[in-house]
C-alpha cells in the first residue's frame, strides 16, 4: 500500500463500510434498487388527492357503508317529502298564473288597477277555461289509456308525475317552500346531511351567504363522537372558527364543552382547514380516570408526565424538565390534585429531588414527606420565613451548578444544560430538582420585613424576586418550579414571574380577567377561557404547554380533564418513591432525617438577583410611568383602582370637570386602551345613563401598559448581564 493509499484510507476511516472478502467480485456501479410497481401503484394510490378517502382507509370504508345504508333506508321519506314540496310549488305556481298575479301586481304598482280590471279579469276567466279544458283533456286521456293498457298505464303515469314533482320540491339553495313560524327545538343532524354543518358555519357567520366548505375528510365515528375535517373558503382563516367556537356549537345546536375545534397545521394542513370533533354527551360527565402511573413500576422524569385526558379522551402527558408550571383556580377546582400529578411521575424517578411547600396546611401532602428532600406545611410567618431560605439555598445551588458545568468538557455537556447523564450522575451532583409550591399567595401576600444588602423588603416581594430569578434562570440547570395559587390576580402574582413561567394550567375562575393572568394576555380573545367551565367539572382546566403534547406541537393550548389521584394512590406512589430512593441510595434530606440548616449566603445571592428593584419598588419610584392622560385619571381615581369595593364606572364629564383634559380625552383613553361605554348612574335628578369608563378597563389598560414595561426591563436587564 502505498503512502497515498494508507492516507486515503485514514480519510474515509470515518465513513461506514461493508467489509469486502478477499476474491469477492466488487462491484463499482452502484445497483440502483428499484421500487416494485405494485408498490409504487399503492403509494400512488395512498397518495393521491383524486382517489376518495373511503378507498384508501378503513375507518372511512367502514363510514361510507353506514352513510349508503342509511340513506337507502331514508330514500322513501325523503323521496315523499320531496313530492310533497314538489307538490306545493306546482299548485303555488298555478294559483299565482290562473289569477294573474304578476300582471296584476304590476298594473297595483303602478296605480292602474282600476283601468285594467277588465282585461285581468278576461285574462283570468280565460285561465280557468284552459285550466279546466287540460283537466277534462289529462282525465280522458288517463281513461283511454286506463281501458286499452289496463291499470299499468296509471302506475307509470303516476310514476312520471311524482318523479317530476320530486325534482321540483328537491331540496336546494333557494328553494321555495313554506317555513315553520316558530319551528321546534333545533338538533345536532349535521352529521347526515353535510349542508347543515354548511348552514352552521353561515349562521356562525364564518363563512359569508355565497361561501361553501369544502369537506376533507367525511363525518366519521371517532370515540364517542362525530370527526369531521373541513376546509373554509379561500381568504377565511380557522383560527378565527376556533375563537368563535361558541357561536358554532349554537349552529350546531351543541353545549360549546362537547364541540372541540383545532386548526389543522404542518404538512397535512394549511391556515383555513379545520379539524371539528363533536361529542355525543359532555365528555366531562363521565367518571374520572385514574392515573396510569398506578400500573408502572418507576418513571423517567425526562419522559412527560401522564396528566389527564382531552375531551376525545387522548391521554395528555406534561413535560416537566427545561420549564416551569403555573397552575391557578378558584378554591375546591382540583389545583392539588393538578400538582400531585405532576408531582407522582417525579416522585417515581429516583434521580429527582423533591421540596414540597404546603402551605394550604392540610393533609394533601403529606404522604410526600417520607421521600421529600425538604418538605413543610403551614401557613404562618415562620413558614415563610423558613421557604425564603430554601429559596436562598436554591439559588445558590443553581449558581453553583452553572459554574460546574462551564468546567465540564463538552461530551459530558455539550451547552449550558443539564443533560439525563448528568442528572443522574450523583458524582456531579445535579440532579432534577423540583420546587411544589402549594397556595403560592400566602408567601408572596406576607410582609413580614427582611433587609436585603441595606434594603428594607417584605419577605412577599423578596420571595418574588428570588422565585422571577429561579425561574427564568433555573430550568435550564435541572430546576423545575410547580406553583400553584388560588388568587391568581396581578396584585398578588408579579408580572415578572407569571411572564417567565412556561407552561400554564388553568381550572375554573371567576372571570376572563383571571384566565388570562394565568394563561397569557387576550388568551380569550383567542377562545381560551377558563371561567367559562363548568363548576361541577372538577379537575377541567384549560393547559397551555411549554413544548409537545399529544395534541401535536403547534397547538396552542387544550382542555384537559385530569387523571384521578385518591389519596390512597397517592400515598402508595409516595411510598413507592422512597422504596427506589432507598434501593438506588438517593434518599437524602428530610426524608433521611438530615434537617441539617441550609447554607446560607444572603449577600452572594442577593448580589446574583441584582438590585434590580421590585415591580412595586419600580412603581413607587416612579420608573414605570404611565402616559397622559391614562396617569392624571389613575391618580385621580386610587382608591377606586385598589379596593375592592370601589366605584365601578365613573363618568366622562366627572373626569373631564376634575381633570384638566384635552379635548382628544375620548380619542387619548381609547388608543391606551380604554373606550367609554354606556351606564346608569344615580344623580339628584335621578338614575340617567351617562357616558364614562367601566374602572375594570382602566384597571386592564394600566395592567396592560406596565406590564409591557416591566417586560421591556427585563428583556434590557437580560442583555446587560
Ligand atoms: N380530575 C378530577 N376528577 C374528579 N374529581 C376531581 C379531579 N380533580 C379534583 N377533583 C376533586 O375536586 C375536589 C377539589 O380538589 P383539590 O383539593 O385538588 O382542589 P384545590 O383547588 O386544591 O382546593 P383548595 O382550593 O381547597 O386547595 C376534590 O374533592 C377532588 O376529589
Amino acid at each position: 500500500m502505498t503512502e497515498q493509499d494508507r492516507e486515503l484510507a485514514n480519510v474515509d476511516a470515518s465513513l461506514p463500510v461493508r467489509a469486502v472478502l478477499e476474491g469477492e467480485f466488487v462491484n463499482d456501479v452502484p445497483a440502483v434498487e428499484r421500487t416494485p410497481w405494485r408498490r409504487r401503484a399503492v403509494n400512488w394510490w395512498r397518495r393521491s388527492p383524486r382517489v376518495p378517502l373511503w378507498a384508501k382507509d378503513r375507518v372511512h370504508a367502514v363510514q361510507a357503508v353506514k352513510d349508503l345504508v342509511v340513506a337507502v333506508l331514508r330514500s322513501p321519506f325523503r323521496f315523499m317529502g320531496a313530492v310533497v314540496r314538489g307538490l306545493v310549488v306546482a299548485v303555488r305556481w298555478w294559483r299565482s298564473w290562473v289569477t294573474v298575479r304578476d300582471y296584476r301586481e304590476a298594473a297595483e304598482q303602478s296605480e292602474k288597477l282600476a283601468d285594467k280590471f277588465t282585461d285581468i279579469r278576461e285574462l283570468t276567466l280565460f285561465r280557468w277555461k284552459v285550466t279546466g279544458a287540460t283537466v277534462v283533456t289529462v282525465a280522458l286521456v288517463v281513461a283511454v289509456l286506463d281501458l286499452v293498457y289496463g291499470h299499468r298505464a296509471l302506475w307509470i303515469a303516476g310514476g312520471v308525475c311524482a318523479v317530476a314533482l320530486a325534482v321540483l320540491g328537491r331540496r336546494k339553495d333557494g328553494s321555495p317552500g313554506r317555513k315553520a313560524v316558530l319551528a321546534g327545538p333545533r338538533t345536532l343532524t349535521w352529521t347526515m346531511d353535510p349542508q347543515i354543518l354548511v348552514d352552521a358555519f353561515r349562521d356562525a357567520k364564518l363563512i359569508g351567504k355565497d361561501e361553501t366548505l369544502r369537506l376533507v375528510d367525511r363525518a366519521t365515528r371517532r370515540g364517542e363522537g362525530w370527526a369531521v375535517t373541513v376546509d373554509l373558503p379561500a381568504t377565511r382563516k380557522a383560527a378565527d372558527v376556533v375563537k368563535q367556537r361558541e357561536a358554532l356549537a349554537s349552529a350546531l345546536a351543541v353545549d360549546e364543552i362537547q364541540l372541540s375545534v383545532e386548526r389543522v397545521r404542518g404538512n397535512g394542513g394549511h391556515a383555513g382547514r379545520v379539524a371539528m370533533w363533536v361529542a355525543d354527551e359532555d365528555p366531562y360527565a363521565k367518571p374520572p380516570i385514574r392515573t396510569p402511573l398506578l400500573g408502572v413500576h418507576r418513571w423517567d422524569a425526562w419522559r412527560p408526565v401522564p396528566f389527564g385526558t382531552d375531551a376525545r379522551g387522548r391521554r395528555i402527558d406534561l413535560p416537566m424538565v427545561w420549564t416551569s408550571v403555573l397552575i391557578g383556580a378558584l378554591p375546591r377546582q382540583g389545583k392539588t390534585m393538578a400538582q400531585r400529578l405532576a408531582a407522582a411521575g417525579l416522585i417515581m424517578d429516583p434521580h429527582v429531588r423533591l421540596l414540597v411547600a404546603d402551605f394550604k396546611a392540610g393533609k394533601d401532602w403529606g404522604a410526600v414527606a417520607q421521600m421529600a428532600h425538604r418538605f413543610m406545611s403551614g401557613d404562618d410567618s415562620e413558614h415563610v420565613l423558613t421557604f425564603l431560605d430554601w429559596l436562598v439555598e436554591l439559588v445558590a445551588d443553581v449558581q453553583q451548578r452553572y459554574r460546574r458545568m462551564r468546567e465540564l468538557d463538552d461530551l459530558t455537556c455539550p451547552e449550558s444544560k443539564v443533560t439525563p447523564d448528568m442528572s443522574r450522575d450523583p458524582s456531579l451532583d445535579m440532579p432534577i430538582t423540583a420546587l411544589f409550591v402549594d397556595e403560592l399567595h400566602i408567601p408572596l401576600e406576607d410582609r413580614t420585613p427582611v433587609e436585603v444588602q441595606g434594603k428594607k423588603l417584605t419577605a412577599g416581594e423578596y420571595i418574588g424576586e428570588l422565585l422571577t430569578w429561579l425561574a427564568k434562570k433555573a430550568p435550564a440547570a435541572g430546576l423545575i418550579l410547580v406553583l400553584a395559587t388560588q388568587r391568581p390576580d396581578a396584585k398578588t402574582l408579579p408580572t415578572r414571574l407569571r411572564a417567565v413561567l412556561g407552561s400554564r394550567f388553568a381550572l375554573r375562575v371567576m372571570d376572563y380577567r383571571d384566565s388570562n393572568i394565568i394563561l397569557g394576555e387576550q388568551m380569550n380573545t383567542r377562545g381560551y377561557d377558563s371561567s367559562r367551565l363548568l363548576p361541577s367539572h372538577k379537575g377541567v382546566g384549560i393547559l397551555r404547554p411549554d413544548g409537545e403534547t399529544q395534541a401535536g406541537a403547534e397547538v396552542l393550548a387544550l382542555t384537559v380533564r385530569t387523571f384521578y389521584m385518591p389519596n390512597e394512590d397517592w400515598r402508595e406512589i409516595c411510598q413507592r418513591g422512597r422504596s427506589l430512593r432507598e434501593v438506588e441510595g438517593t434518599l437524602t434530606g428530610h426524608a433521611a432525617g438530615q434537617e441539617a440548616q441550609p447554607m446560607l449566603d444572603h449577600a452572594a445571592v442577593a448580589k446574583a438577583i441584582g438590585s434590580a428593584p421590585t415591580p412595586a419598588e419600580a412603581e413607587r419610584a416612579g420608573e414605570i410611568e404611565l402616559p397622559e392622560p391614562l396617569a392624571s385619571v389613575v391618580d385621580y381615581l386610587a382608591n377606586d383602582l385598589d379596593g375592592d369595593d370601589g366605584r365601578d364606572f365613573v363618568p366622562t364629564a366627572e373626569l373631564v370637570a376634575a381633570l384638566d383634559v384635552e379635548p382628544t380625552f375620548g380619542l387619548d383613553m381609547a388608543k391606551l386602551g380604554c373606550r367609554s361605554t354606556r351606564d346608569r348612574v344615580p344623580t339628584e335628578d335621578g338614575v340617567k345613563q351617562v357616558r364614562g369608563y367601566a374602572v375594570a378597563d382602566i384597571r386592564a389598560a394600566v395592567e396592560r401598559l406596565r406590564e409591557a414595561a416591566l417586560i421591556d426591563g427585563e428583556v434590557i436587564d437580560d442583555d446587560d448581564r
